[in-house]
């Protein structure tokens, strides 16, 4: 495995290769109940390859669930959710999908320092990926090379990272302005610098989506515009973000396109016509407003 392929814009075009195919993302009139009642009801949207894409809508109304239906966390009642062109339920290629959750207080407990948790995003190469590789495999090169072949498979065996692996994980926290809180412990960072750690996380995983639930619930305003500036750097870089938002001005700043949800999709296009549109009202009610960023 090369090192730039760290470099998001290399990702990007290979992600956005033609021959590759197809949307990330493809629900086709699914919907899905916890109970007899539909949650989530005849949804059918696409998201391709570098899109920017916000989900938005009033609590309750299904967006944590559109997401880990577009994941395969759950399974449709009706209709069908495709990932990266795979049923979703049956997507093994978990590394592609960068998840990045509400602001964990778990994390906060977690005795471990950034670096390590960046690490965590090598761990699906570590065991295959590092394996010697070659024809012959594993006997050809210890031919070639008993000591330094031994050294790699032990290694691999033991999930060591490789000196390749760790240069991807600084390379991931240099890409998020993290690299100075390197071995500092996860729990001593602010919300929105772990945030920036479970970011980089997924970029040492050398995902090409990105998922975010709300993940600015609880981060202070400052660390929250330079959140989105990273984010918009990453999707300009080729890096497909599918964020849910309940802070409709930043949607409406930052993604290219909104899909206003309550239950049904409410609205479905670029976000300045979201703006324009009665789809606000209809969704949230009536004396709903944009509250920031983007005004009124
Ligand atoms: N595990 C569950 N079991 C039963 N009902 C659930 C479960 N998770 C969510 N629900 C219900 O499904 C509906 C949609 O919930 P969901 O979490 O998808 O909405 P949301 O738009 O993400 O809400 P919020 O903005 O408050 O996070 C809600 O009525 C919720 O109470």
């Amino acid at each position: 495995m090369s090192a730039n392929e760290t470099d998001p814009a290399t990702r990007a075009s290979a992600a956005s290769d033609p021959e590759a195919g197809g949307p990330v993302v493809d629900l086709s009139g699914v919907t899905f109940g916890y109970t007899a009642t539909p949650v989530v009801e005849d949804v059918s949207l696409t998201v391709d390859s570098g899109e920017y894409v916000a989900v938005v809508g009033p609590n309750g109304s299904g967006k944590s669930t559109l997401m880990r239906l577009m994941l395969g966390l759950l399974a449709p009642d009706a209709g069908a959710a495709r990932l990266f062109g795979e049923d979703a339920a049956r997507f093994d290629d978990g590394e592609r999908v960068g998840y990045v959750a509400q602001q964990a207080t778990a994390a906060e407990e977690m005795p471990i320092t950034v670096r390590e948790v960046v690490k965590m995003g090598r761990f699906p190469y570590v065991a295959v990926g590092n394996l010697p590789a070659g024809s012959g495999g594993v006997v050809d090169e210890l031919f070639d090379d008993p000591v330094g072949t031994a050294r790699r498979t032990a290694n691999a065996v033991s999930g060591r990272l490789t000196a390749a692996d760790w240069r991807i994980v600084d390379d991931a926290l240099a890409t998020v302005g993290m690299s100075a809180f390197a071995d500092r412990r996860i729990g001593q960072l602010s919300g929105g610098q772990r945030q920036r750690v479970f970011i980089a996380r997924a970029l040492a995983g050398e995902a090409d989506l990105l998922v975010l639930d709300e993940p600015t619930v609880g981060v202070d305003a400052e660390s929250v515009d330079a959140f989105y500036d990273l984010l918009d750097a990453l999707n300009a870089a080729g890096i497909t973000v599918l964020l849910i938002e309940h802070d409709l001005g930043a949607v409406v700043e930052h993604a290219d396109r909104v899909v206003c949800l309550n239950r049904e999709v409410y609205f479905d296009g670029p976000a300045d016509e979201f703006v324009e549109s009665d789809a606000l009202a209809r969704a949230f009610g009536a004396g709903a407003r944009f509250l920031a960023g983007g005004g009124e």
